[in-house]
């Protein structure tokens, strides 16, 4: 596999281009993160139906950044536990657990947030409907 051997500006590109990899290749392996992705995009959606304030996008944006960051990071770190020991190890088993842990808070968070944001243009347009 080729590295950044590149020099300058082709090499700042080029960077770009292997972290654009990275993020497709944990979409295609990763089922959590096609999961996640696809909640990230009901989310925008829902924010853009319901018009909700720009502080609640930039929270909105926030979580959404802070799960996929998370989950691109527990994807490294289990295939580097999966390189380095292919067989059961408890080093192995506390990498990967610690790495699954970072994102369940993230993910927590990310619903905190979720409620925090549509809880009242939710309520509110459940009164109009019953109204
Ligand atoms: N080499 C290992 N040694 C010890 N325990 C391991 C090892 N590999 C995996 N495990 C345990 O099995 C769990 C599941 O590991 P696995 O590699 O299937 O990841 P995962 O959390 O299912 O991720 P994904 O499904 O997103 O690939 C880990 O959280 C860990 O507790």
């Amino acid at each position: 596999m080729p590295k950044n051997t590149a020099a300058g500006p082709k090499r700042f590109w080029k960077s770009f281009w292997y972290a654009a990899q990275g993020i497709r290749q944990a979409f295609r392996s990763e089922q959590n993160m096609r999961v996640h992705t696809g909640f990230a995009v009901l989310v925008l959606l829902l924010a853009a139906l319901f018009r909700v304030p720009p502080g609640d996008w930039m929270l909105l944006l926030l979580a959404i950044t802070l799960v996929l960051a998370a989950e691109l990071i527990n994807t490294a770190i289990e295939s580097v536990v999966d390189l380095v020991s292919p067989e059961l190890h408890p080093l192995a088993k506390a990498a990967k657990d610690t790495a699954a842990g970072a994102v369940f808070l993230t993910a927590a968070f990310a619903v905190i947030s979720g409620i925090y944001v549509f809880y009242r243009p939710v309520m509110d347009w459940i009164a109009g409907f019953m109204s």
